[in-house]
């Protein structure tokens, strides 16, 4: 078993480049499959949920190479709508291969979504879309069925804003006959990415980055050439890393405008931030102020950096209130952040944190991504080595985690777990 060591690592200091975002990049590659020429796209990052699209589409004949940081991919041998359940279901973004295999083949059947588990991730407003579209979906155990023997567009208003389905909505309208209007829609980076992403290819999309989007269907999508944006929730969280203990961390290539709600807040607590045209620097005063938190839909908090900011403000005196209104569930780090001796209690969808209690390292487990990037920010702050298992979720979002954050002086290593050592280890796990 994977295991990263985390050590006491007193002030970070130190540049790193953001790479391309994950959550565009899911996108990216599938809206890829739309195409009816070769497509490729930069700055896509190597993290395991671009490993497992790799290995879908060669499953469905949609060829996918590596080429010098780029990724070349031929849509035109797509011979399946068929996607293995247990590979649909080992990350969240594979609902959009549903969307785009509509769109294109008129029918696909595929797994349930996995990714991160925040108790519920409903999928109705996907299913919503294809249904409105003209599609019927049949619900089975392990996987569901969608069909339609031709898409029409619609009037879409959905019940609740949601990224994934915003997108998932113009990959399955983006062919459809006549337009499809969204309305609610999410206003997040990675929707106008996809959506320049696919007028690059043809596409007629208008208005993404509003509530409102139009989309006029069209028969036929080019090939073309497109980069991914930079990852604004890596780029959060090396940010943040620079408050732990008075640091100064430069996060390079990334666009500040998307960090704005994450910058506000770092500037309340006490951070200095001060931003260039593609980079931002963060200088950590050594001395941090207790805040309050709400997670909402971009332009506000990003629920995925409210727990490396749990992890930060185990370092504010006095008290901090983390509500996460996203996924009102997304605590699990909290029973972790306690191993280590940190004071936070959950009631409802918050956490209760005093803050300025010295944390002392322990054996914590992390259950999903950013629960990862909280937990190694609160072993770098905590007194001795803090062991963090989980490594396999941290690895769906992070390219080389270990070596971007050893850059900034970030005592870790990756370690391999062997018999010998586990009873040295196992009175840390209690
Ligand atoms: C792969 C990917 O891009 N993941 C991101 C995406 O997840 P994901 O696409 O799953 O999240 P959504 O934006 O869809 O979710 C937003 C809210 O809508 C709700 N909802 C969503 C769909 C639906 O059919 N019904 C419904 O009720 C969700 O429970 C949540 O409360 O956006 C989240 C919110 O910014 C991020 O935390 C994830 O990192
Ligand atoms: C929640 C996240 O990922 P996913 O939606 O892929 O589970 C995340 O990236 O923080």
């Amino acid at each position: 078993m994977k295991y990263i060591q985390a050590e006491y690592s007193g002030q970070l200091n130190g540049s790193v480049y953001i790479p391309g975002a994950k959550n565009s990049s899911l996108a990216l590659l599938v809206a890829a499959c739309l195409a009816d020429d070769i497509v490729t796209l930069g700055g896509i990052p190597c993290i395991d949920d671009v490993s497992i699209i790799a290995g879908i589409s060669r499953d469905i004949g949609m060829e996918l190479k590596q080429e010098g940081g780029q990724v070349i991919i031929d849509p035109r041998k797509i011979h399946s709508a068929v996607i293995d359940p247990g590979k649909a279901s080992s990350y969240r973004a594979s609902y959009y291969f549903a969307g785009a295999l509509l769109a294109k083949f008129g029918r696909v059947t595929i797994g349930f979504p996995g990714g991160d588990d925040f108790v519920s991730r409903p999928i109705d407003q996907h299913i919503k879309v294809f249904q409105a579209l003209g599609a019927q979906v049949q619900i089975f155990d392990d996987y569901y069925v969608v069909e339609a023997a031709e898409l029409k567009g619609a009037e879409i208003y959905f019940d609740t804003v949601t990224s994934g389905a915003t997108i998932n909505a113009m990959l399955a309208a983006v062919r459809a006959k006549g337009r499809t209007q969204l309305h609610n829609a999410a206003v997040d980076p990675e929707v106008v990415d996809t959506a320049v992403f696919l007028n690059q290819l043809g596409a007629r999309i208008y208005g993404a980055g509003t509530e409102h989007i139009r989309i006029e269907g069209v028969s036929y999508l080019n090939g073309g050439t497109h980069v991914a944006i930079p990852d604004r929730l890596i780029a959060g969280a090396f940010l943040m890393a620079a408050g732990l203990n008075g640091g100064q961390v430069t996060v390079k290539d990334v666009i500040p405008e998307h960090l704005s709600a994450c910058l506000a807040k770092m500037g309340e607590v006490g951070i200095h931030v001060e931003c260039g045209e593609s980079h931002i620097t963060a200088y950590g005063t050594g001395s941090l102020k207790a805040t309050r938190i709400r997670t909402g839909m971009y332009p506000g908090f990003a629920t995925d950096l409210q727990q490396p900011m749990t992890a930060l403000l185990l370092q504010a005196k006095g008290k901090s209130i983390v509500t996460d209104r996203v996924f009102p569930k997304r605590f699990a780090h909290v029973a972790q952040l306690r191993r280590l001796g940190a004071e936070i209690e959950l009631r409802k969808e918050s956490a209760f944190i005093r803050g300025g209690v010295p944390l002392q390292g322990s054996w914590v487990h992390a259950t999903d991504v950013r629960a990862g990037t909280c937990l190694l920010l609160a072993g770098l702050a905590a007194e001795g080595s803090t062991i963090i298992t989980g490594v396999e979720h941290i690895e769906r979002g992070y390219e080389d985690v270990i070596g971007s954050f050893k850059s900034i002086g970030a005592k870790l290593s990756m370690r391999e777990m062997d018999a010998q050592e586990l009873p040295g280890l196992i009175h840390l796990r209690g």
